[in-house]
């Protein structure tokens, strides 16, 4: 199946109260040439609090962001992503269930580093991240040595990164990409949490599809 198809959904626009409670947008250009204009994501700056930080980059509709901040009311969690008409069904979604501990930011997640703050989030997650349709596309992806990099240092000691992919091309990449990297410690297998929610994509993958999930954990060490 093309892996385009994917992407067809009808989803209601957030109300102005609901986008001002859950949505942030950060343009790409301020991102990029002015980010320091854009707050800092931290559990300070966009929560008012010092709870534990969790993110996930390319978070798409929500789900599983969604479930993990119901699950731990005792943390905040942001989720990243460039596609409007998801983080539509994530922020309806987040404001149905009345969470307090979750907002969503409408980012390029490959220029948002330097918002990154060092030593200040507890766990990143990159599930089912786009592997590109064509090779030239990808250059794109998220999993590369400077997000590996940038993650090390904004991690707390202890850190996780949780990964899984359906791409066996991309698997194979991060794979090369983590071999002498002394900087973590590995695990392959489950994962540490599962909030018992799949998010859409490992849903549509391994569900509706078959596909073979493949899951590690990167814990800073
Ligand atoms: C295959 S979907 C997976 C979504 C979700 N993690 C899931 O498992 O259902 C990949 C998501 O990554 C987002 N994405 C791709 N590149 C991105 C980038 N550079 N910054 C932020 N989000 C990105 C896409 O918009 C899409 O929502």
């Amino acid at each position: 199946m093309a892996r385009r198809k994917l992407g067809r959904m009808k989803v209601r626009r957030p109300g102005a109260g609901v986008a001002a409670r859950y949505l942030r947008v950060f343009p790409g250009r301020r991102l990029y040439y002015e980010p320091e204009s854009l707050p800092r994501i931290t559990s300070e700056e966009l929560f008012g609090d010092g709870k534990p930080l969790e993110l996930e980059a390319g978070c798409g509709t929500g789900d599983f962001l969604n479930a993990l901040a119901e699950r731990d009311p005792g943390a905040n969690f942001v989720g990243v992503d460039l596609h409007m008409k998801s983080l539509y069904r994530a922020v309806n979604r987040a404001a149905e269930r009345e969470l307090e501990n979750v907002l969503y930011i409408s980012a390029d997640f490959n220029i948002i580093y330097p918002l990154l703050e060092d030593v200040s989030l507890r766990a990143v997650y990159l599930h089912f991240p786009d592997p590109g349709m064509k090779p030239r596309q990808e250059k794109n992806r998220i999993f590369r040595r400077r997000f590996l990099d940038e993650l090390h240092r904004a991690l707390v000691p202890g850190g996780r990164i949780s990964v899984m992919t359906d791409h066996d091309g991309y698997y194979e990449q991060m794979l090369s990409l983590l071999s002498g990297d002394e900087r973590w410690e590995k695990c392959f297998g489950e994962l540490s949490v599962d909030p018992g929610v799949k998010s859409r994509f490992h849903r549509l993958w391994e569900d509706e599809y078959g596909r073979t999930t493949h899951r590690f954990e990167l814990v800073k060490i």
